[in-house]
């Protein structure tokens, strides 16, 4: 069967000890909003005792968000507690959450207080928080470095105190997953009340293997996983909340568990996390970096092209992403390097396939990543080997303040000559409409740009324009120096592609009709 594990998410407040990640109250709001479309289970709002702007976080937060369990984090101190419940009072579902250290290096060195005064003080200030609500959390501070028997004394009062959730620290991030785990399952094991309440863990990611230290949790008892977005936090960061729920979700057969997190919210979520807190997320990080969905290799774009689960154990879709990304490099081959040329609208002949992909692992050589234009120029030197259907014999224009801009243009079309005359609202225009009515071409002109290529008033003009028609986009580029003979130039350069493209299509289509 398959337990449901909680996810307490603490992005607002041990995320916001990730140093320079400090949060405002409107942008702490936005988060929690965000974090309830998530669909976490608990949002630890921040801590209220420790400044004005962290309490009325957790206040307007307890008030505002609807959904998860609202809770503040209080030292084991009675002004702590009290300022915790003055600011989640009113609200439907909250929490406190109260710590203290049972390592002997945190009471010796940090607390100055016996084994016997610490587990006093975390019992009375659990009841003291249950004398506000019903839900209240215990964490021992520094519990994987604790001895285990006097951590399962302390264990066993706070759940006899009233705890109903009782989170085992990673403090420092020292223990490793098979000694994190075998932590959790003595505790479920040999502490006499444990059943009655939830075992929670918090890791610390300083050797790297905070979600492994939970994973590890979760497979020996622990209910509930505190986590952050994008794993930020203290020091090294916390679990990450994406790689912890894609993990349990994608390896469900194997851990029996799950959450119910709305994993098609994650990648919003990152990027409203890494927007805020000015946190950039590393390209190569798990589940939301930049690269999670992208293959660069030819042998893993070929599987993928021929079936998604070939390279992928889950898909952008699920995290909402819209798609994965094919990088076109010097690593890719030729199965992806037609699939792209195909989105881009152009259908190539074997031979013509074989020329192009030839000059693309030359240019590929040279440059990190190959981008749609360079894609374009490559194919389009290929496609210029062909017989243009359209030539420009001459035009004439006539433009000024004070006349309406026609344009006399002579074109041969398919060999035979053509002359038309129309106007516009400029003289560009009036060129442009005229080699419309010319052609007959339905096309949309999607973009229209100029560029000095050289400096000073007799500079070399360039035009690009992109047509759209029937779903296929291209690109036409034109130079001169007069700036209207190369609009003329650059919009019959795309027209040419476009009756060259819509050609080639017709001819697989007989081929395949044949
Ligand atoms: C493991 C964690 O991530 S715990 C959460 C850590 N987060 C933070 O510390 C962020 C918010 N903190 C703050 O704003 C401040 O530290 C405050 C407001 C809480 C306290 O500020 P100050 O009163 O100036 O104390 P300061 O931070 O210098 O020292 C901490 C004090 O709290 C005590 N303390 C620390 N943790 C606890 C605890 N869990 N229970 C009781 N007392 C504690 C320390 O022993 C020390 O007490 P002392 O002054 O008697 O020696
Ligand atoms: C307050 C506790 C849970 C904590 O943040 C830690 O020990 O790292």
């Amino acid at each position: 069967m398959t337990r449901m594990i909680r996810i307490f998410d603490t992005t607002l407040r041990d995320g916001e000890q990730s140093p320079g990640a400090s949060m405002n109250v409107e942008e702490k709001v936005m988060v929690a909003k965000q974090l309830a479309r998530l669909g976490v289970d608990i949002i630890e709002a921040g801590f209220a005792y420790s400044s004005p702007g962290d309490f009325e976080a957790v206040r307007r937060i307890a008030q505002e968000v609807e959904g998860p369990t609202i809770c503040s984090l209080a030292r084991a101190r009675p002004e702590d507690i009290d300022r915790a419940w003055e600011a989640l009072k009113g609200a439907p579902k909250v929490r406190i959450h109260t710590f203290l250290s049972t390592s002997d290096i945190h009471l010796k060195h940090q607390f100055r207080m016996t084994r016997e005064e610490a587990k006093r003080r975390a019992v009375e200030m659990v009841q003291r928080a249950r004398s506000y609500v019903d839900d209240v959390e215990f964490s021992p501070m520094d519990a994987s470095r604790s001895d285990p028997a006097y951590l399962y004394e302390v264990i066993e009062a706070v759940i006899a105190a009233g705890a109903g959730t009782v989170n085992i620290p990673d403090t420092v991030g020292y223990a490793v997953p098979q000694e994190f785990g075998a932590l959790i399952k003595g505790i479920c094991d040999k502490v006499p009340n444990a059943k009655q309440a939830v075992i929670s863990v918090h890791c610390h990611n300083d050797l790297g293997v905070a979600v492994a230290n939970s994973l590890a949790a979760v497979m020996n008892g622990a209910g509930q996983v505190e986590c952050t977005i994008n794993g930020i936090g203290e020091r090294a960061g916390n679990t990450s909340l994406e790689e912890i729920v894609m993990g349990l979700r994608t390896r469900k057969d194997f851990y029996q568990a799950d959450t119910q997190v709305r994993t098609e919210e994650i990648a919003k979520t990152s990027r409203l996390v890494s927007k805020i807190t000015g946190m950039v997320v590393q390209p190569n990080k798990a589940i939301v970096g930049a690269n999670a969905f992208a293959h660069t290799s030819g042998i893993h774009q070929d599987g993928l092209l021929k079936d998604k689960t070939t390279y992928e154990i889950m898909r952008p879709e699920s995290i909402g992403l819209v798609e994965s990304k094919m990088v076109m490099g010097k690593l890719s081959g030729r199965h992806a390097f037609r699939q792209r040329l195909e989105e881009l609208g152009y259908q190539l002949t074997d031979e013509e396939l074989n020329h192009a992909f030839e000059r693309f692992k030359k240019l590929a050589d040279q440059k990190k990543e190959i981008y749609e234009e360079d894609l374009e120029v490559i194919v389009s030197e290929e496609l210029a080997k062909m017989s243009e259907r359209i030539l420009l014999k001459s035009f004439h224009v006539e433009s000024g303040t004070d006349r309406v801009p026609t344009a006399t243009v002579e074109l041969e079309i398919d060999g035979q000559a053509v002359k038309q005359s129309g106007s516009g609202d400029g003289p560009v225009d009036a060129i442009y409409r005229t080699i419309a009515a010319m052609t007959k071409t339905k096309s949309k002109l999607l973009m229209f740009g100029v560029n000095a290529i050289t400096g000073g008033t007799d500079a070399q003009g360039e035009v690009s324009v992109r047509l759209e028609e029937d779903g296929r986009t291209v690109s036409g580029h034109g130079a001169d120096t007069d700036i209207i003979t190369a609009a003329a130039r650059a919009y019959l350069n795309a027209l040419n592609r476009l009756a060259y493209m819509a050609s080639k299509q017709a001819e697989s289509q007989k081929v395949r009709l044949i």
